[in-house]
């Protein structure tokens, strides 16, 4: 790999103490960073370079996956290191950077490669890269490339205003907007699952699927970020950016040849495909809650507006479920469903596929209820792909009861990297497959948008849902609509309560 200097605004906060610093610690243990690099870490305070190596040295020890660490490997990563004051908005502070930037180059004998990783509050994003343009930092005989955390803008005429913003200092190619779900393995395997199977590729679509169910729910709550989720709510938070994205990678069409521009081709028709949702019909298509006191795990935990910092007469929501319709032959007559929120039963991120149920017909003058047979990929905690199909139960008189069938992909453990590592990574070796091109933005903005401002108008209830359970029946009532029900939820809870 090219030598390189990788440049991290932020370096004092909380993203880059809990992932940034173990992600590039692992890359460099497995030999997956190059071997001459420079890291110098930006933020506010005044901090000397042995202060912050420190400071990246705890957080390590505390965060990274590894449990054993050499000492003289962990003292070659930390001399990669420096650190520069600089405040975002003070333009001097970026010619001060930059000499700093080149002495390390020439100290070094980098050549003038830079990554600009932007881990701070979305608001600076455009003064940043404005400022990298300006001062010359960003005028390289190298490659300069931009990582950019999420929230990427805070509705449709925002991400424009900024993807305009950016792209005066960055062109498309060099931007890698970060969506962690797609540094998810699983997530990544999709993409495998469909296309290196030609007995599951041969089924993916209409003509076999009845309905795709896409699940992300959490146990725990708002947490020490009311600030920001009290103006996000779901839909801004998840539905925008990972709920869309894993809809994208599920739905998407094999592309002729495998690479990140035909996949995110793929990705953009699904999107351009996706019926969007007029005002007076989100109501029925769209369902909204808000956690309320509960029990998760025999512990009692507080309701939304009871959380630290959250206005107490808040209206945002901490759930969204949504019926969507993708309009293209492969999809045409398949609802997909998907649901996420805070405060739930268990902590899963998954898929089912549900098959047409074509047996039924076969069995329907018997008392025998045969189930659809599903394809369950299981996301995180856990990372597995079953199937479940029918088969005679020989102790219960040859009943037909459905049976699982799992094919473990358990790729967690310390050998495992996790997903900033694999996300770095790309964006180092400049592959952005699994990072979210502008259009896939701008196109999920735009289906979110009215559904934004149907929620601002009140145009639809704001369910209650207790904490511990898995939503607003509401959100089951979407499913049963169509003749369908959640999989995998074991039953379903308390009856819905308009705030
Ligand atoms: N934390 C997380 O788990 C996640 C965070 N994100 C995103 O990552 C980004 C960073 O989040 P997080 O680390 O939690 O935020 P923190 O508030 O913990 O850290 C913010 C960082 O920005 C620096 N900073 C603030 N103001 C300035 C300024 N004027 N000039 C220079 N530096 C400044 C702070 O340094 P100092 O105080 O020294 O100035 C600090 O290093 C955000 O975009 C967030 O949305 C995304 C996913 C998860
Ligand atoms: O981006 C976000 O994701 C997390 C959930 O991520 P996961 O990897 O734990 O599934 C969510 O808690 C957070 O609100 C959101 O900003």
């Amino acid at each position: 790999m090219e030598s390189m200097t990788f440049v991290l605004f932020g370096a004092t906060g909380d993203l880059a103490k809990r992932k940034i610093f173990s992600a590039l610690y692992n890359l460099y243990v497995d030999q997956k960073l190059p071997e001459r690099i420079s890291i110098i870490g930006l933020g506010r305070r005044q901090l000397s370079h042995l202060d912050f190596q420190e400071k990246v040295k705890e957080s390590i020890l505390t965060f990274s996956r590894r449990l054993e660490h050499n000492a003289s490997e962990m003292g070659g990563f930390l001399d990669a290191f420096r650190y520069s004051a600089l405040d975002v908005t003070n333009s001097e502070d970026y010619q001060k950077l930059l000499q700093v930037v080149k002495q390390r180059e020439n100290e070094l004998e980098i050549k003038e490669n830079r990554m600009f990783y932007l881990s701070v509050s979305p608001e600076f994003f455009d003064i940043i890269a404005l400022n990298i343009k300006e001062s010359g930092l960003g005028r390289t005989n190298g490659w300069k490339r931009l990582m950019i955390e999420k929230p990427f803008g805070h509705d449709l005429q925002s991400a424009r205003e900024l993807n305009d913003k950016l792209s005066r200092a960055f062109e498309e190619e060099e931007i890698y907007r970060i969506d962690h779900y797609l540094g998810k393995p699983m997530v990544q395997n999709l993409e495998a699952l469909e296309f290196a199977n030609p007995v599951l590729q041969s089924i993916w679509n209409q003509e076999h699927i009845a309905n795709v169910q896409i699940t992300a729910s959490e146990i725990v709550g708002v947490e020490e970020r009311a600030g920001y989720y009290d103006q996000a709510g779901a839909i801004r938070d998840m539905v925008q950016n990972h709920m869309l994205q894993m809809l994208m990678m599920t739905a998407m069409h094999l592309p002729e040849k495998i690479n990140a521009s035909e996949i995110r081709n793929e990705k953009r028709k699904v999107m351009e495909a996706l019926r969007k949702v007029k005002k007076e019909e989100i109501q029925s298509q769209i369902v909204r809650g808000q956690y309320i006191s509960g029990e998760i795990n025999d512990q009692s935990v507080a309701g939304y507006k009871e959380e630290p910092g959250v206005n107490p007469s808040s209206k945002t929501d901490t759930f969204v479920a949504a019926r969507l319709w993708i309009d293209n032959p492969f999809w045409a007559k398949v609802p997909f469903y998907i649901r996420t929120g805070k405060r739930m039963k268990e902590k899963s991120t998954r898929i089912v596929i549900e098959f047409k149920n074509t047996l039924k017909l076969h069995y329907k003058d018997n008392d025998q209820k045969v189930e659809p047979n599903l394809l369950i990929i299981e996301i995180s905690p856990a990372e597995n792909v079953s199937l479940q199909l029918n088969s005679k139960n020989p102790s219960k008189n040859g009943k037909i009861e459905p049976v699982r069938i799992n094919f473990s992909c358990e790729q967690t453990g310390v050998g495992v990297p996790e997903a900033y590592e694999r996300l770095i990574y790309d964006a180092l070796i400049g592959d952005s497959t699994f990072f979210a091109h502008w259009k896939e933005v701008e196109l999920s903005w735009e289906w979110v948008q009215p559904i934004l401002e149907a929620f601002e108008e009140e145009l639809l209830p704001l369910y209650e849902y207790q904490s511990g359970s898995y939503g607003p029946d509401a959100a089951n009532s979407l499913l049963l609509e169509n003749g369908f029900k959640w999989w995998l939820d074991e039953k379903i809870e308390s009856k819905d309560k308009t705030l």
